[in-house]
């Protein structure tokens, strides 16, 4: 069966330690006796829970019915103990239930919800730019000081180091404890539901590969093989072991502090910004590369790569240069930013060029999609089109397939009794109440600030609202520092105490995450969902929360969704959201009004539209899709990957040259017949034997032969100018001189005058990049207009100028019917509609008209040549003739190694071209009639 290398930080499960119990000597102290022991305890334990849950559910005043501790007290106060898990997942106990599609708990290594070893990490090197300032001796001098200050006040060891050695005390009790397999905390919960629901499907074989989640420097290595062999053998993953210092850098640092807040808007200009390089990008560089080497070690030919989210850029790459030929998909699940964003990043570069090592680079939304075509057009000055990315010798396919949820098993767990006990309490605590629910990561992206201050302002502007309505605020912690927390404290004070009574609370904030069953109980009674997020790749709570109102358990039902316009989830859903702009206060607090004002009937209708795409774009749905794009478009591109294309064959070749009557040669000039043109714009290496090759192939009247060219048409004439029958392409198909032409005319495929109209425009815009880019120039075509910085001593500023002003002119000149494209050391603008295989299919069947009309025999074999990007449409149309049978023998040859779309590559270059065009022209000499020189026209 293909199986599916899936790919992501964090694997689903993770590993839970556990101490013995103390009086039950009966238990081995093996995993397997410990687990049954845990889920004897778990059960007794809910057991209790249930019995005694009869009054109110959630904090608030005690009724004479409730026992002392209720379970809304274990709901919001219980500390994270080894039963904990039922407060996260669906089904305590069972590794592969679902999930929290947006789980989140406090930072990697500080974890409180399993017994795990903390980090051995210490803090990241300096990177203080004084730092690179200092000499040697000052160094030296430095660390006298430092030694002596240390002396002097004899002060007590660092935070971190105290930390660290605490760490490791408390770590040597791991060795011998027994341990359980549990639904991983840390982990992409959306991600993991979705390809659960697809491997249920048949023939859908899924291999998970991932890190477990907490810090492994102080297992030994039998206990991690131990780990190993379990995920593998029962949970069909793999683990990948990175030391506690590479995943605290790549992960605590390069990943929340850097990548999450710039792919998000959180603008770089902003003082307190890190997208300046810190030493945490060797740390990413470090965990990725452990992926990839883990992904090539266990890659089987067959299986397919898939590579999941922002933490993993530069795998693909990295797995591309050891598996030339695997099929790589890559998913970011996150937002991907505008270029202007983007191009603040240090390591812009290699991040980029890792995504492009996947065939097939897929987003959550358009949007997305289409800043990263436009960066990778800016920043890597590549060609791309809506498809994708052209680069040198393949192209990377670009696609945005929205994730979704797994409803069945959504709608399974609600059929739990406790989720019903929920509903209900919650119902009871809220009657006559108009909730709103929200769970949110508490950090500057989620825009809890901002839903709070609407909150109040709403509160404060529709009071007739203040005495029935409850906004219920969970919020789920972050590393993000305490300013957040106590900028939201402060709100939820103000409107405590302007708002509150001694019988009604406005306002539940919860800072901490609840149940799984409790959140579907939420969703379930709630009258409306709000989401404010300032930017969020997708966000599934509000597919959660339609999912959860169709008013099965409730009678309450089709609540509204206020949704921000900044989210994945908004473009998805689409009209039926009441959408807001998380910045307009004003318009945030009127949606809460416009949502509970709402009449049942518009209620109905929305709620309609919005459970029809929740129920088509499900997570199963999305993971089969992407196994499917991609298994397409690898095939695309095997079929033409330089690997299966093999080299000419001059044998057949000429064996097939000697049994054609009608012969049509087109060959390309620069890089195909005479090497490119040097940088310093020198004249190319005698064309002497081209000449001499082509004259030859000519002198045969059974031969047709085009040269093509991106060259002006008088430039080329020139070069050929001793070959006046010679037909002639020039500038990439926009003029024509037939062959055997004895007027010397040039036929224009283009209108001039129109050229000239986009021409000025956009020779205004290069002007500005020209400006700025030494040793750039202009370079005019009749149709054509070339940015040329080959000679620019600074390349790599030259290259983002290029890619900018191809960017420009793609984006303002859209209406045109121009493109930009950037071609060896320049950007090429032209027109769209014109082309070297455009001019071939002129030349092509006025010569099949005229035989037609002269009752002679029509071409039987043609001959392509050529060597870069443009002409691989050529090919095409080449091949095409061929396989409908319009020609009997079609030869479309790349010189070099590229990756082609033409049948045969000719590695020895334009030398080797021209050998295999002299030996056709000697089979010609051979089998010629005396007469054979002599004779001109041609057919
Ligand atoms: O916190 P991280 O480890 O850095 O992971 C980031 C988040 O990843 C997941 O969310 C992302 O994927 C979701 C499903 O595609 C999508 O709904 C969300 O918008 C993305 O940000 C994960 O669900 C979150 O808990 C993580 O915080």
């Amino acid at each position: 069966m293909a199986t599916t290398l899936n790919v992501s930080l964090f694997l689903p499960y993770t590993i839970a330690f556990h101490d013995p119990p103390a009086h039950d000597d009966e238990l081995a102290h093996t995993p397997l006796a410990f687990a049954s022991q845990q889920n004897r305890r778990a059960s007794a334990i809910e057991l209790g829970q249930k019995r005694g849950s009869q009054g109110s559910l959630l904090a608030g005043p005690p009724t004479p019915q409730t026992p002392a501790t209720t379970l809304a007290d274990e709901f919001f106060n219980s500390k994270f103990g080894p039963e904990s898990q039922k407060l996260l997942f669906a089904k305590p106990g069972d590794p592969r239930s679902v999930v929290h599609s947006d789980a989140h708990v406090p930072d990697w290594g500080e974890q409180a919800v399993f017994n795990q070893p903390r980090s051995r990490a210490g803090p990241l090197p300096s990177n203080s730019i004084l730092d690179f300032a200092k000499t040697q001796d000052d160094v030296v001098e430095q660390k006298r000081r430092q030694q002596q200050r240390r002396k002097h006040f004899s002060s007590p060891p660092s935070r971190s180091s105290r930390n660290q050695s605490r760490a490791q005390s408390h770590d040597r009790g791991y060795e011998g404890k027994p341990w359980t397999v549990e639904p991983a905390i840390l982990q992409n919960g959306g991600l993991t539901n979705a390809i659960r629901s697809a491997s249920n499907e048949e023939g859908v074989g899924t291999t998970w590969i991932g890190t477990v989640g907490f810090p492994t420097d102080s297992l030994s290595q039998n206990l991690k093989e131990d780990i190993d062999d379990k995920l593998l053998n029962e949970h069909d993953s793999v683990v990948v072991y990175v030391s506690d210092k590479n995943l605290d850098g790549h992960y605590k640092h390069f990943c929340k502090t850097i990548l999450w807040p710039i792919f998000h808007y959180q603008v770089p200009d902003h003082p307190k910004s890190k997208a300046y390089a810190d030493n945490s990008w060797e740390f990413y560089r470090n965990v990725n590369q452990a992926f990839a080497d883990k992904i090539v070690a266990h890659y089987k030919r067959g299986d397919t790569i898939w590579i999941h989210d922002y933490h993993l850029l530069l795998v693909p790459g990295m797995v591309r240069k050891k598996l030339p030929d695997a099929p790589i998909g890559f998913f970011l699940h996150s937002a991907f930013p505008s270029s202007e964003i983007f191009r603040c990043l240090a390591n812009r570069n290699e991040l980029l060029e890792g995504m492009l090592g996947a065939n097939l680079v897929v987003f959550q939304t358009e949007e997305y999609s289409a800043h990263f075509l436009n960066t990778c057009g800016r920043i890597l000055t590549l060609e791309t089109t809506g498809d994708g990315v052209q680069l040198e010798d393949h192209f990377v396919n670009v696609l945005n397939c929205p994730i979704g949820i797994d409803p069945p098993a959504i709608q399974k767990c609600r059929e739990e009794e406790e989720v019903t006990e929920w509903v209900q309490a919650l119902q009871e605590k809220y009657k006559g109440k108009h909730v709103i629910v929200a769970r949110d990561k508490l950090d500057a992206v989620h825009g809890v600030r901002q839903k709070l201050l609407s909150y109040e302002l709403f509160l404060n502007k529709f009071p007739e609202w203040a005495g029935k309505t409850v906004l219920i605020q969970v919020a789920l912690s972050t590393s993000e520092g305490s300013e957040l927390l106590t900028t939201v404290s402060d709100i939820e004070t103000r409107i405590g105490s302007v708002h509150s009574t001694l019988a009604h609370q406005p306002l539940q904030f919860l800072k901490q995450d609840i149940t799984y069953s409790g959140y579907l109980a939420l969703l379930t009674i709630a009258d409306v969902l709000m989401i404010s997020s300032l930017r969020d790749g997708m966000n599934l709570t509000p597919h959660e929360f339609i999912l959860c109102q169709d008013g099965k358990a409730t009678p309450k039902k089709h609540g509204p969704v206020i949704l921000s316009e900044f989210t994945g989830s908004a473009v998805v859903l689409g009209k039926n959201i009441i959408s807001i702009n998380p910045w307009d206060y004003q318009q945030q607090a009127q949606a809460i009004k416009q949502a509970l004002e709402m009449s049942e009937a518009e209620k109905a209708s929305r709620w309609n539209g919005l459970h029809n795409v929740v129920m088509s774009r499900t997570g199963g749905s999305w993971a089969l899709q992407l196994v499917d794009s991609l298994a397409k478009i690898y095939e695309q591109h095997h079929d033409h990957a330089t690997t299966s294309v093999p080299r000419l064959s001059i044998t057949q070749l000429c064996a097939k040259y000697k049994e054609s009557a009608r012969r049509v040669f087109i060959i390309d000039y620069e890089g195909t017949l005479a090497p490119h043109r040097t940088s310093s714009g020198i004249p190319l290496s005698s064309p002497q034997r081209v000449l001499e090759s082509l004259s030859e192939l000519m002198a045969d009247s059974k031969n047709v032969v085009y040269v093509m060219s991106g060259r002006r048409p008088e430039e080329i004439e020139h070069i050929f100018r001793t070959l006046p029958m010679l037909g002639l392409i020039a500038e990439n198909g926009c003029f024509v001189r037939e062959f055997r032409s004895t007027a010397n005319e040039w036929q224009a495929f283009v209108d001039q005058s129109d050229a000239e109209k986009w021409k000025s425009e956009v020779r205004n815009i290069l002007k500005y990049y020209i400006e700025r880019t030494d040793g750039s120039s202009l370079e005019e075509r009749h149709c054509s207009l070339l940015f040329r910085y080959d000679k620019s001593p600074d390349q790599e500023a030259a290259i983002r100028q290029a890619g900018e002003s191809a960017d420009q002119i793609n984006t303002s000149c859209k209406q045109m019917n121009i493109h930009a494209v950037p071609i060896r050391q320049a950007v090429l603008v032209e027109q769209i509609d014109t082309s070297k295989g455009q001019a071939a299919t002129h030349i092509f069947n006025q010569l099949r008209q005229r035989a037609i009309a002269r009752g002679e025999q029509a071409a039987d074999f043609m001959m392509v040549a050529g060597d870069d990007r443009e002409d691989e449409g050529i090919f095409q149309w080449a091949n095409e003739l061929g396989k409908e049978q319009v020609l009997r023998h079609v030869f479309t040859v790349s010189v070099g190694k590229r990756n082609t779309y033409a049948q045969a590559t000719m590695t020895q270059g334009s030398t080797g071209l021209l050998t295999a065009l002299q030996k056709l022209a000697r089979i010609s000499q051979e089998d010629a009639p005396p007469d054979y020189l002599n004779r001109k026209e041609g057919f």
